[in-house]
């Protein structure tokens, strides 16, 4: 488990982390979002000990990552990809740090199975491709068996097919009791994978919620509507309960009643469509919404520079 307590980081001028207060559970991935420049950095940084807190604490399993007596085995994490001795191969950069932490060497062979390097073991890791730089990486995390993994952008720059093995080994981590993790800035990266969302913007917390409770409040059900008779239709529909707004010139957008009872209320007033379509207003959204307002302030403090 990973408790954050009025956590604060100040760089001269820069607030980067303010008074964050969260906690990451076992058993769960915790995705944590934020728009560039939000501090997400920082504060992973501080909670794997690589950054003091201007005040505050960050605790894994109770003692600051500074304290661990064994701090591979205590907390894994992915920083940087791409920070491996290019000269080196995997084999060897495992073995170099399995043999600093005291970690049998044993387990060099099992991360790599893991995830999937054992073929290209031997080969430095100059050369490999970022996926597997990534899963080099994920394999230096997971060395030291930790309860706790840290994952910082870990799906950047991957393809398809690598995103969705760290979105399986992230659950499957989190089923075996481990609390995970993932840092991103975009929503839609993270929705499928995790069980609570922490979203931070200006190193403020702006939420901190089950994923599913995130979903019930924010995804709304919207019919896109259009037709020639758009502004007679309008108000019809507004009599029959649903909140309408336009949408161009012959467009509608219909809330509150489904397509089938708009497409009856078309018919029962001889009103042609040309479109009833109902769609999902997306996660993203809702996200970009709730950080609009830090976003704003970002993109304002880089012009005044
Ligand atoms: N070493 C540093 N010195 C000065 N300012 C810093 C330093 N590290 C981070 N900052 C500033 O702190 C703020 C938060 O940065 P941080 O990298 O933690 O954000 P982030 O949410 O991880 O962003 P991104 O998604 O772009 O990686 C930014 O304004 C950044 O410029």
């Amino acid at each position: 488990m990973i408790e954050v307590r009025g956590l604060t980081k100040r760089y001269g001028e820069v607030l980067a982390v303010d008074e964050l207060s969260f906690t990451v559970r076992a058993g769960e991935v915790t995705g944590f979002l934020g728009p560039n420049g939000a501090g997400k950095s920082t504060t992973m940084r501080m909670i794997l000990g690589l950054d003091a807190p201007t005040s505050g604490t960050a605790t894994v399993g109770g003692l600051p990552a500074r304290a661990q007596p064994a701090p591979l085995r205590a907390v894994g994490a992915l920083l940087d990809a791409g920070a491996v001795l290019p000269g080196r191969s995997a084999h060897h950069h495992l073995l170099a740090l399995a043999a600093g932490n005291g970690i049998p060497r044993g387990r060099v062979a099992a991360v790599l199975e893991e995830v999937g390097l054992t073929r290209v073991a031997r080969r430095a890791a100059g050369t490999y491709s970022l996926g597997m730089k990534q899963r080099l990486g994920i394999a230096a995390a997971l060395l030291g068996d930790p309860p706790v993994l840290v994952l910082d952008e870990p799906l950047n720059g991957l393809d398809p097919e690598g995103i969705v093995w760290i979105r399986g080994l992230m659950r499957r981590m989190a089923a075996e009791g481990r609390a995970v993790m993932v840092s991103s800035h975009l929503m839609s990266e993270v929705e499928l994978t995790v069980d609570h969302l922490v979203v931070i913007g200006r190193g403020r917390l702006i939420a901190d919620t089950g994923m599913a409770e995130f979903v019930a409040a924010h995804s709304r059900r919207e019919v896109a509507v259009r037709s020639p008779q758009a502004a007679g239709l309008g108000p019809l529909l507004t009599a029959a309960g649903a909140r309408v707004r336009p949408s161009g010139a012959d467009g509608l957008t219909v809330t509150g009643i489904g397509a089938a009872e708009i497409g009856a209320v078309a018919a029962a007033n001889g009103v042609e469509l040309h479109e009833l379509t109902p769609r999902q207003t997306s996660l993203e959204e809702a996200f970009m919404e709730l950080t609009q307002h830090s976003v704003e302030y970002a993109a304002e403090r880089g012009e005044t520079r």
